[in-house]
Protein backbone atom coordinates (compact mmCIF):
# COMPACT_ATOMS: atom_id res chain seq x y z
CA UNK A 1 0.00 0.00 0.00
CA UNK A 2 1.51 3.42 -0.62
CA UNK A 3 0.87 6.38 1.56
CA UNK A 4 -0.33 9.95 0.13
CA UNK A 5 3.19 11.52 0.19
CA UNK A 6 4.90 8.23 -1.39
CA UNK A 7 6.13 9.05 -5.29
CA UNK A 8 4.56 7.30 -8.06
CA UNK A 9 5.61 3.59 -8.75
CA UNK A 10 7.39 4.16 -11.95
CA UNK A 11 9.51 6.99 -9.85
CA UNK A 12 10.11 5.02 -7.14
CA UNK A 13 11.17 2.36 -9.55
CA UNK A 14 13.48 4.87 -11.76
CA UNK A 15 14.73 5.82 -8.38
CA UNK A 16 16.01 2.71 -6.71
CA UNK A 17 17.21 1.70 -10.87
CA UNK A 18 20.00 4.08 -10.42
CA UNK A 19 20.81 3.59 -6.75
CA UNK A 20 21.63 0.25 -7.83
CA UNK A 21 23.46 1.08 -10.52
CA UNK A 22 25.44 3.26 -8.01
CA UNK A 23 26.14 0.21 -5.84
CA UNK A 24 26.79 -2.32 -8.45
CA UNK A 25 29.09 0.34 -10.09
CA UNK A 26 31.56 -0.07 -6.98
CA UNK A 27 31.80 -3.99 -7.17
CA UNK A 28 34.93 -4.35 -9.49
CA UNK A 29 36.61 -1.39 -7.30
CA UNK A 30 35.78 -3.14 -4.42
CA UNK A 31 37.74 -7.16 -5.97
CA UNK A 32 40.38 -5.03 -7.00
CA UNK A 33 40.91 -2.98 -3.33
CA UNK A 34 39.89 -5.51 -1.18
CA UNK A 35 42.69 -6.25 1.28
CA UNK A 36 44.62 -2.82 -0.17
CA UNK A 37 45.89 -0.49 2.02
CA UNK A 38 45.21 3.14 1.34
CA UNK A 39 46.64 6.03 2.22
CA UNK A 40 44.46 9.01 2.69
CA UNK A 41 45.79 12.81 3.85
CA UNK A 42 43.03 14.67 5.38
CA UNK A 43 43.65 18.32 5.06
CA UNK A 44 42.22 21.43 3.44
CA UNK A 45 38.32 22.11 4.10
CA UNK A 46 37.21 18.62 4.98
CA UNK A 47 39.50 19.48 8.32
CA UNK A 48 37.93 22.66 8.73
CA UNK A 49 34.07 22.52 8.42
CA UNK A 50 31.69 20.12 10.41
CA UNK A 51 29.53 18.66 8.02
CA UNK A 52 32.87 17.69 5.86
CA UNK A 53 34.61 16.30 8.94
CA UNK A 54 31.79 14.25 9.92
CA UNK A 55 31.13 12.94 6.15
CA UNK A 56 35.20 12.45 5.92
CA UNK A 57 35.19 9.84 8.97
CA UNK A 58 32.48 7.74 7.77
CA UNK A 59 34.06 7.53 4.51
CA UNK A 60 37.07 6.07 6.48
CA UNK A 61 34.67 3.63 8.30
CA UNK A 62 33.22 2.82 5.18
CA UNK A 63 36.55 1.82 3.41
CA UNK A 64 37.36 -0.25 6.44
CA UNK A 65 33.82 -2.26 6.27
CA UNK A 66 34.66 -2.75 2.72
CA UNK A 67 37.63 -4.40 3.45
CA UNK A 68 40.37 -2.19 2.69
CA UNK A 69 42.86 -0.91 4.93
CA UNK A 70 42.58 2.78 5.84
CA UNK A 71 45.38 4.71 7.20
CA UNK A 72 44.92 8.94 7.45
CA UNK A 73 47.52 10.98 8.10
CA UNK A 74 46.35 14.77 9.06
CA UNK A 75 47.59 17.72 8.56
CA UNK A 76 46.06 21.47 10.91
CA UNK A 77 48.60 24.23 9.40
CA UNK A 78 45.53 26.58 9.90
CA UNK A 79 44.79 25.08 13.35
CA UNK A 80 48.37 25.52 14.32
CA UNK A 81 48.55 29.26 12.87
CA UNK A 82 45.34 30.03 15.30
CA UNK A 83 46.23 28.72 18.05
CA UNK A 84 49.79 30.51 17.53
CA UNK A 85 47.72 33.80 17.11
CA UNK A 86 45.69 32.94 20.00
CA UNK A 87 48.74 32.45 22.39
CA UNK A 88 50.29 35.62 20.34
CA UNK A 89 53.42 33.83 18.74
CA UNK A 90 54.42 35.43 16.08
CA UNK A 91 54.95 32.71 12.88
CA UNK A 92 55.60 32.56 8.91
CA UNK A 93 55.62 30.67 6.70
CA UNK A 94 58.86 30.55 3.81
CA UNK A 95 58.74 28.46 0.85
CA UNK A 96 55.39 26.60 1.91
CA UNK A 97 56.69 25.52 5.42
CA UNK A 98 56.31 26.95 8.68
CA UNK A 99 59.50 28.79 10.42
CA UNK A 100 59.78 26.61 13.02
CA UNK A 101 61.14 27.89 16.29
CA UNK A 102 61.29 25.59 19.95
CA UNK A 103 58.19 27.59 20.94
CA UNK A 104 56.61 27.29 17.89
CA UNK A 105 57.20 23.30 17.74
CA UNK A 106 55.54 23.03 21.26
CA UNK A 107 52.27 24.29 19.56
CA UNK A 108 52.50 22.20 16.54
CA UNK A 109 53.07 19.31 18.68
CA UNK A 110 50.02 20.10 20.97
CA UNK A 111 48.01 20.81 17.83
CA UNK A 112 48.50 18.64 15.75
CA UNK A 113 48.65 15.01 18.21
CA UNK A 114 46.30 16.50 21.37
CA UNK A 115 43.88 18.61 19.07
CA UNK A 116 43.36 17.73 15.70
CA UNK A 117 43.84 13.89 15.78
CA UNK A 118 41.67 13.75 18.76
CA UNK A 119 39.00 15.18 17.48
CA UNK A 120 39.68 13.04 13.66
CA UNK A 121 39.69 9.61 16.23
CA UNK A 122 36.42 10.61 17.57
CA UNK A 123 34.24 11.17 14.83
CA UNK A 124 35.55 7.78 13.54
CA UNK A 125 34.99 5.95 16.85
CA UNK A 126 31.48 7.83 16.40
CA UNK A 127 30.58 5.08 14.14
CA UNK A 128 32.42 2.36 16.24
CA UNK A 129 36.06 1.23 17.98
CA UNK A 130 38.07 1.23 15.01
CA UNK A 131 40.14 4.76 15.30
CA UNK A 132 43.72 4.90 17.16
CA UNK A 133 45.85 8.07 17.02
CA UNK A 134 49.28 7.73 16.91
CA UNK A 135 53.14 10.12 16.17
CA UNK A 136 55.97 10.17 14.31
CA UNK A 137 57.24 9.56 18.08
CA UNK A 138 56.03 6.25 18.43
CA UNK A 139 58.13 3.56 17.81
CA UNK A 140 60.76 4.95 15.36
CA UNK A 141 57.46 5.53 13.38
CA UNK A 142 59.25 8.27 11.59
CA UNK A 143 62.82 9.82 11.84
CA UNK A 144 63.34 13.14 10.29
CA UNK A 145 66.22 15.26 9.33
CA UNK A 146 66.28 18.73 9.19
CA UNK A 147 65.69 20.56 5.66
CA UNK A 148 65.70 24.57 4.82
CA UNK A 149 63.31 26.07 2.77
CA UNK A 150 64.28 27.54 -1.12
CA UNK A 151 63.35 30.79 -1.35
CA UNK A 152 64.01 32.55 -4.42
CA UNK A 153 66.91 30.22 -5.13
CA UNK A 154 68.47 30.89 -2.10
CA UNK A 155 68.76 28.41 1.16
CA UNK A 156 67.33 29.65 4.39
CA UNK A 157 67.29 28.22 7.46
CA UNK A 158 63.53 27.34 8.93
CA UNK A 159 64.01 26.01 11.88
CA UNK A 160 63.18 22.80 13.15
CA UNK A 161 61.42 21.40 10.30
CA UNK A 162 62.25 17.73 8.83
CA UNK A 163 61.93 16.02 5.89
CA UNK A 164 61.36 11.94 6.48
CA UNK A 165 64.25 10.05 5.90
CA UNK A 166 63.37 6.90 7.72
CA UNK A 167 59.65 4.95 8.35
CA UNK A 168 59.69 2.15 10.85
CA UNK A 169 56.12 0.99 9.57
CA UNK A 170 55.40 -1.71 12.21
CA UNK A 171 53.43 0.39 14.75
CA UNK A 172 50.48 1.05 12.07
CA UNK A 173 50.50 -2.53 10.59
CA UNK A 174 50.17 -3.38 14.44
CA UNK A 175 46.83 -1.16 14.45
CA UNK A 176 45.68 -2.12 10.65
CA UNK A 177 46.19 -5.42 11.85
CA UNK A 178 43.88 -5.07 14.67
CA UNK A 179 41.24 -4.46 12.23
CA UNK A 180 41.63 -0.58 13.56
CA UNK A 181 42.49 2.75 11.01
CA UNK A 182 45.38 4.39 12.16
CA UNK A 183 45.13 8.77 12.29
CA UNK A 184 49.08 9.73 12.14
CA UNK A 185 50.29 13.24 13.48
CA UNK A 186 53.08 14.34 11.61
CA UNK A 187 55.70 15.36 14.26
CA UNK A 188 59.25 13.49 14.03
CA UNK A 189 62.32 12.75 16.25
CA UNK A 190 65.64 12.99 14.24
CA UNK A 191 68.53 10.88 14.94
CA UNK A 192 69.11 12.89 18.46
CA UNK A 193 65.60 12.47 19.26
CA UNK A 194 64.77 16.43 18.87
CA UNK A 195 60.85 16.51 17.67
CA UNK A 196 60.54 18.31 14.21
CA UNK A 197 57.50 19.53 12.08
CA UNK A 198 57.09 17.85 9.13
CA UNK A 199 54.59 18.99 6.25
CA UNK A 200 51.63 16.61 6.41
CA UNK A 201 51.59 15.59 2.72
CA UNK A 202 55.23 14.61 3.09
CA UNK A 203 54.76 12.08 6.02
CA UNK A 204 51.96 10.97 4.12
CA UNK A 205 53.72 9.76 0.87
CA UNK A 206 56.61 8.40 2.74
CA UNK A 207 54.39 6.37 4.63
CA UNK A 208 52.49 5.34 1.67
CA UNK A 209 56.11 3.96 0.47
CA UNK A 210 56.52 2.31 3.53
CA UNK A 211 53.59 0.09 3.45
CA UNK A 212 53.68 -0.67 0.10
CA UNK A 213 50.09 1.42 -0.40
CA UNK A 214 47.83 0.66 -2.92
CA UNK A 215 47.32 3.89 -2.70
CA UNK A 216 48.36 7.71 -1.50
CA UNK A 217 44.69 10.26 -1.96
CA UNK A 218 45.48 13.66 -0.58
CA UNK A 219 42.78 15.88 0.28
CA UNK A 220 42.84 19.60 -0.89
CA UNK A 221 40.39 22.46 -1.43
CA UNK A 222 40.49 22.73 -4.86
CA UNK A 223 39.31 20.36 -7.64
CA UNK A 224 42.76 18.80 -8.44
CA UNK A 225 45.78 20.25 -10.10
CA UNK A 226 45.48 22.78 -12.72
CA UNK A 227 48.02 23.48 -15.58
CA UNK A 228 48.15 27.01 -15.64
CA UNK A 229 46.22 28.13 -12.49
CA UNK A 230 44.12 29.92 -11.57
CA UNK A 231 42.95 29.13 -15.44
CA UNK A 232 39.97 26.83 -14.25
CA UNK A 233 39.72 24.87 -17.97
CA UNK A 234 43.17 23.71 -17.20
CA UNK A 235 42.00 21.08 -14.78
CA UNK A 236 44.51 18.22 -15.32
CA UNK A 237 42.81 14.58 -15.23
CA UNK A 238 45.73 12.32 -15.26
CA UNK A 239 49.88 12.25 -15.80
CA UNK A 240 52.23 10.69 -15.46
CA UNK A 241 55.77 10.85 -13.02
CA UNK A 242 57.98 12.37 -15.30
CA UNK A 243 55.20 14.99 -16.72
CA UNK A 244 54.45 15.82 -12.90
CA UNK A 245 58.15 16.27 -12.51
CA UNK A 246 58.65 19.22 -15.70
CA UNK A 247 55.48 20.96 -13.98
CA UNK A 248 56.80 21.02 -10.25
CA UNK A 249 58.97 24.16 -10.44
CA UNK A 250 56.29 26.03 -12.07
CA UNK A 251 53.32 25.69 -9.18
CA UNK A 252 52.74 27.83 -6.47
CA UNK A 253 53.70 26.98 -2.51
CA UNK A 254 50.31 25.43 -1.75
CA UNK A 255 49.93 23.07 -4.48
CA UNK A 256 53.89 22.17 -4.38
CA UNK A 257 54.32 19.58 -1.26
CA UNK A 258 51.21 17.82 -2.31
CA UNK A 259 52.18 17.53 -5.77
CA UNK A 260 55.84 16.69 -4.64
CA UNK A 261 54.37 14.27 -2.05
CA UNK A 262 52.54 12.46 -5.39
CA UNK A 263 55.65 12.32 -6.98
CA UNK A 264 57.58 10.87 -4.26
CA UNK A 265 54.70 8.02 -3.86
CA UNK A 266 54.56 6.87 -6.91
CA UNK A 267 58.77 6.71 -7.82
CA UNK A 268 58.38 5.06 -4.22
CA UNK A 269 56.50 2.24 -5.86
CA UNK A 270 52.80 3.69 -4.61
CA UNK A 271 50.80 2.81 -8.16
CA UNK A 272 48.46 5.76 -7.85
CA UNK A 273 48.49 9.03 -6.42
CA UNK A 274 45.13 10.97 -6.31
CA UNK A 275 45.00 14.88 -5.62
CA UNK A 276 41.31 15.28 -4.86
CA UNK A 277 38.28 18.11 -4.29
CA UNK A 278 37.81 17.97 0.13
CA UNK A 279 35.63 20.06 -0.27
CA UNK A 280 33.02 17.79 -2.13
CA UNK A 281 31.68 15.20 0.76
CA UNK A 282 32.34 11.53 0.19
CA UNK A 283 34.94 12.53 -2.31
CA UNK A 284 37.30 9.85 -0.86
CA UNK A 285 34.29 7.32 -1.67
CA UNK A 286 33.74 9.11 -5.03
CA UNK A 287 37.40 8.44 -6.28
CA UNK A 288 38.12 4.94 -4.57
CA UNK A 289 34.64 3.30 -5.58
CA UNK A 290 33.34 5.06 -8.82
CA UNK A 291 34.56 4.00 -12.18
CA UNK A 292 35.17 8.04 -13.69
CA UNK A 293 37.05 9.15 -10.48
CA UNK A 294 37.68 12.57 -9.16
CA UNK A 295 40.59 15.05 -9.23
CA UNK A 296 44.18 14.54 -10.67
CA UNK A 297 45.54 10.98 -10.63
CA UNK A 298 49.20 10.72 -11.15
CA UNK A 299 50.87 7.59 -12.47
CA UNK A 300 54.38 6.16 -12.74
CA UNK A 301 56.24 6.21 -15.53
CA UNK A 302 56.41 3.51 -18.36
CA UNK A 303 59.63 2.43 -16.51
CA UNK A 304 58.69 2.51 -13.16
CA UNK A 305 55.84 0.20 -13.71
N1 LIG B 1 48.58 24.53 -10.18
C1 LIG B 1 47.73 24.56 -9.16
N2 LIG B 1 46.65 23.74 -9.15
C2 LIG B 1 45.80 23.76 -8.12
N3 LIG B 1 45.91 24.57 -7.03
C3 LIG B 1 46.94 25.41 -6.99
C4 LIG B 1 47.91 25.43 -8.03
N4 LIG B 1 48.84 26.36 -7.70
C5 LIG B 1 48.47 26.86 -6.53
N5 LIG B 1 47.34 26.32 -6.07
C6 LIG B 1 46.73 26.66 -4.78
O1 LIG B 1 47.14 25.67 -3.83
C7 LIG B 1 46.10 25.48 -2.91
C8 LIG B 1 46.25 24.16 -2.19
O2 LIG B 1 47.29 24.29 -1.27
P1 LIG B 1 47.03 24.50 0.31
O3 LIG B 1 46.10 25.64 0.50
O4 LIG B 1 48.33 24.50 0.99
O5 LIG B 1 46.25 23.15 0.57
P2 LIG B 1 45.58 22.44 1.82
O6 LIG B 1 45.10 23.48 2.75
O7 LIG B 1 44.52 21.65 1.12
O8 LIG B 1 46.64 21.56 2.42
C9 LIG B 1 44.85 25.59 -3.76
O9 LIG B 1 43.71 25.92 -2.98
C10 LIG B 1 45.21 26.69 -4.76
O10 LIG B 1 44.83 27.94 -4.22
C1 LIG C 1 56.74 22.23 8.19
C2 LIG C 1 55.29 22.58 8.10
O1 LIG C 1 54.91 23.54 7.45
N1 LIG C 1 54.44 21.80 8.80
C3 LIG C 1 53.03 21.96 8.82
C4 LIG C 1 52.46 20.74 9.50
C5 LIG C 1 50.97 20.63 9.36
C6 LIG C 1 50.51 20.47 7.90
O2 LIG C 1 51.22 20.06 7.02
O3 LIG C 1 49.19 20.83 7.74
P1 LIG C 1 48.41 21.07 6.37
O4 LIG C 1 48.42 19.79 5.64
O5 LIG C 1 47.06 21.46 6.88
O6 LIG C 1 49.10 22.17 5.60
C7 LIG C 1 52.66 23.24 9.62
O7 LIG C 1 53.32 23.57 10.60
O8 LIG C 1 51.64 23.86 9.26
Amino acid sequence: MTGPSDPPATDRSADAGEKAAVLVEALPWLQRFSGATVVVKYGGNAMIDEKLKRTFAQDMVFLRLAGLHPVVVHGGGPQISAMLERLGIPGEFRGGLRVTTPETMDVVRMVLFGQVGRELVGLINAHGPFAVGISGEDAQLFTAARRGAVVDGEPVDIGLVGDVVSVNPDAVLDIVRAGRIPVVSTIAPDADGVVHNVNADTAAAALAVALEAAKLVVLTDVEGLYANWPDRSSLIDRLDAQALEQLLPTLDSGMRPKMEACLRAVRGGVPRAHVIDGRLAHSVLLEVFTSQGIGTMVLPEEGDR
